[in-house]
Order: structure tokens, then sequence, then C-alpha cells
């Protein structure tokens, strides 16, 4: 039963080709501890929508996300629109070969692949939530596991494009080389435990705890209570920032007096910039403001013991 095999989806991309160099590695590791699985290596971007509805349609339930974040998202997105299987009847694992990894910071899953590969093994599951955005300057809806944002950050991931050969410390030095030329930008935050209006940095929608390779912008994460842990980040001039790049890596930037938190299952950002960019699990998305929804417990993922 094709339900009971692991249908590995891989993005020879991912991480600067890490894909393809260690799939030989993967495939061996997954024979070794006897896990029954098949796989399809995408040939273009996002065409893991198409490669997820394809396994769906064979009978396949299982998928590992063999990439960064980018490819889980996309797993994630084709896993939530599709209506062919109910979601709870899928699970949704991960092999970290991307170049942020973010997502499995959470859950602390190695990219030692051995251990990764173990934790597939022992297939320990756990329900997350799941956030839903809706555009709101076109009809363009996407799913996000785990954080969105808008201003800066989306910002950082288009410059991060040119500069993912860097590898884990691209989002370090595009955040630095960011930092010089991005403006602040008004946004409305609308939400029903509050609403205002402020010049801001960025503002971040969290499911999970992880963003930029590392950073930790949102508080008391969990990825299962039904709500986004959101920041907006005010007013910071360069100095400020410069001098707080340190406390965006350990978290503590969140307790900043120009940073305000807290806890929602709705919200949406407004801003009249025309061109401010919005990112969901690193992948940019759009530009403008959106309404992010929370659909709780909502996808089974296998982690970390
Ligand atoms: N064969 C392919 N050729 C080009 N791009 C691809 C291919 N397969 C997938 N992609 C796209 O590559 C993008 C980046 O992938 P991914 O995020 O997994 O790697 P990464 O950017 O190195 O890692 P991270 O997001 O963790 O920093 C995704 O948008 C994905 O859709």
């Amino acid at each position: 039963m094709r339900k009971d095999i692991w249908f590995l989806i891989v993005n020879p991309t991912s991480g600067s080709f890490s894909g393809k160099r260690k799939w030989r590695k993967i495939a061996t590791e997954f024979e070794a501890q006897e896990l029954l699985f098949d796989f399809e290596f995408t040939t273009k971007p996002q065409h893991e929508y198409e490669l997820v509805i394809e396994a769906l349609e064979k009978g396949y339930r299982k998928f590992v996300s063999v990439g960064g974040d980018g490819t889980l998202h996309h797993i994630v997105n084709g896993l939530m629109e599709q209506k062919l299987v109910p979601q709870q009847e899928l699970k949704v694992a991960v092999i970290p070969l991307g170049t942020g990894n973010d997502w499995v910071k959470t859950y602390k899953i190695p990219k030692n692949i051995k251990k990764a590969v173990a934790i597939i093994k022992a297939e320990y599951s756990v329900l997350q939530d799941i956030g839903h955005i809706s555009l709101l300057n076109s009809e363009k809806k996407v799913f996000f596991n785990n954080v969105a944002g808008l201003g800066f950050d989306g910002y950082v991931v288009k410059r991060n494009e040119r500069l993912k050969f860097l590898g884990a410390v691209s989002f370090l030095v595009s955040t630095v080389l960011s930092l010089a030329s991005y403006k602040s930008t008004e946004f409305s935050i609308k939400a029903i435990e509050k609403q205002f209006t402020t010049k801001s940095l960025l503002t971040i929608v969290g499911v999970c705890q992880f963003s930029g390779g590392g950073m930790q912008l949102t508080k008391d994460v969990h990825p299962a209570d039904g709500l986004f842990d959101v920041s907006v980040a005010k007013h910071f001039t360069l100095w400020k920032l410069l001098v707080n790049v340190v406390r965006l890596f350990n978290g503590s930037i969140t307790n900043h007096p120009l940073v305000e938190t807290f806890k929602t299952n709705e919200v949406t950002i407004e801003t009249s910039a025309p061109n401010v960019f919005i990112q969901a699990d690193g992948e940019l998305i759009g530009t403008g403001g959106f309404t992010a929804n929370i659909l709780p417990k909502a996808l089974v993922f296998v982690v970390l013991k």
C-alpha cells in the first residue's frame, strides 16, 4: 500500500545544490534504516505542488521534504490547497538541506542526515497550526507553516535571492546590507486584541519561532496554540538596529521598547507604500498588505520527540 510508503520530494537546488550533492547519501540512509520510500526530483521552481498532487493521486499519504524552507512551504501549500484527501490523513517530515532551515529549528531536527532519517523512522508526530494569508491587493492566497512578514524581512529575502551562494551566513550579510538602504513605512495593524498605526521596520506573524536564518523575532511561541505571535518592530534607526543585531538572534529583541508583541488568531496589516515586500516561510509572495488567519492544528508533522 502506497499510503505506508514515504514519498520524498527532493529539491536538488536547495542549499546551493546540497540536494543534488547529498541525495545518494540520503537514499542510502533510508535503505539502511529500512524505510520504504519513493522519490521525485523537482525540476523547476514550485514544481512541489504538481508532485504533491500526482503523489496523492497515486495513493501516497506520507511526504518528506528534502530541501529548505521554500521546498517545505510549497509542499505544505500543495497539501493544504488540495481537495483529494482530508488533511488529517497526511503526514509531513523534513530532511533539512536548505540555506536557512528555519522551520526545523523550532523542533530541533538536526541537519545530520542519519539523525534526521532516524526521526522519520521513529515517526513521532505532532499537529501544528498553519497560517493562511490573503493578499489585500490581489486574489492570491498562501499558506505558511513557519513565519510570514511584511517590510524589512521581505526586503532581506528579496536581496538574499542573489546571495544564497554564501550559504548559512547569507541572511546575515543580506540583513546588514539591507540596513543601509531600507526605509521604514507606515503600517496599520488591525486585530481584535490590538489596533494601531505606526511607522514600522517590519511586522512578523509567526506560527513557529525562527526566521531569517536563525533570528528569533516572535515571543513565547507555541506552534499548536491556535494563535499567531505577532511582533511589530517600530521605527528602528540604522544605529539602533546595529546595536541590537545580537538580540535578533537570541530572541531578546522582542522585549525591546520599540517592539510591540501580541497574540491573535487573525490580523490585517495595511500599508499605503507601494513596494513593501511580503515573505512567507522565506518565499516572496507579493507586495502590499495582507490578512492572516490561523488554522489550528491543521497538519501533522513528524518531529523529534
Ligand atoms: N529544480 C528546481 N530548480 C529551481 N528552483 C527550484 C527547483 N525545485 C524547487 N525550486 C525552488 O527553489 C526555492 C528555494 O528552495 P529552498 O527554500 O528549499 O532552498 P533554500 O532557499 O536553499 O533554503 P532555505 O529556504 O531554507 O533558506 C523554492 O522556491 C523552490 O520552489
